[in-house]
């Protein structure tokens, strides 16, 4: 079974003259055919992990240490970007160019990773179906704007699919959505995941997103993983704080609904 570990990672900052630890020594391995919830509270440093681990970090930040290994294999960052792990983002309008069509974003992924041949359009429409996207068609000769929040996320999960990588980061995958359609996508990404075996990081705050689709779950706090187990062992004996208080905010959530 395909593994992709993120070994020692290290990345820091610079404040007042002084590097800072942002993620520290973080490692942590996924699987196909499972998905890996990494939890914490904001700030805590999830996002940089999945960032780092492809090497696209943002300005103001450097990775002091760390390796990716697939099959216990050290990569390249900028190989395993695409080929490797597929990515989903938080905010979907912002990953489109807006002058450009669904078809050319789809032609670009699949020549990004060298899958681009004369079936190219059907593989593409087929995908597009697959993720519940009517009329592939007609979206194909569409811009974003043209489209709903919740239709380009659906297409940014086809453009994941169409890279055919094992893996699949999810960011946040539904923050800016509304919640009808949230729960949707949510689950469409468990069902593509399952159904293709992918390896999934998904990363997220909500420990209702979690118990309903992964199976492990990390917990971060402060750069560092400070709890690990399955969803089963996570909620029923949470045992470091940061843990125990994200699970008490979904439960106190959870019953304000009931209470509704
Ligand atoms: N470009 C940057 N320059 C300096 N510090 C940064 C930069 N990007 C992130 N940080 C800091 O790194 C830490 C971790 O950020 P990260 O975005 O990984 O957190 P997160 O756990 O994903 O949070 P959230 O749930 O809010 O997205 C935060 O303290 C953040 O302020």
């Amino acid at each position: 079974m395909p593994t992709l570990t993120i070994d020692d990672l290290g990345i820091t900052t610079q404040r007042h003259g002084r590097d800072i630890a942002l993620v520290d020594g973080l490692t942590l391995t996924l699987e196909t055919g499972r998905i890996l919830a990494l939890v914490g509270p904001s700030g805590s440093g999830k996002s940089l992990t999945a960032s780092g681990a492809q090497g696209v970090l943002p300005a103001g930040v450097s990775r002091r240490t760390g390796r990716v290994l697939l099959d216990g294999v050290e990569q390249r960052p900028s190989l395993i970007r695409g080929r490797t792990i597929a990515t989903i983002m938080q905010n979907p309008r912002s990953a489109f160019n807006p002058v450009k069509t669904m078809r050319a974003h789809a032609l670009e992924t699949l020549t990004a990773v060298g899958h681009r041949d004369a079936g190219s359009e059907d593989t593409i429409r087929d995908t597009m179906a697959e993720v519940g996207l009517d009329d592939p068609a007609r979206v194909l000769g569409l811009h974003p704007f043209e489209m709903s929040g919740g239709m380009l996320q659906r297409m940014m999960i086809a453009l994941a699919l169409l890279t055919r990588a094992p893996f699949l980061f999810a960011d946040e995958p539904t923050t800016d959505i509304d919640l009808v359609v949230q729960a949707r996508l949510l689950d469409l990404i468990e069902r593509v995941a399952r159904e293709r075996h992918l390896g999934v990081l998904l990363i997220t705050h909500d420990m209702g997103v979690v118990a309903r689709l992964a199976d492990d779950v990390h917990v971060m706090s402060a750069g560092r993983i400070v709890e690990r187990g399955s969803v089963r062992a996570i909620f029923d004996a949470p045992a470091h704080p940061v843990t125990q208080s994200l699970i008490a905010a979904h439960l106190a959530l959870y019953v304000d609904e009931e209470a509704a």
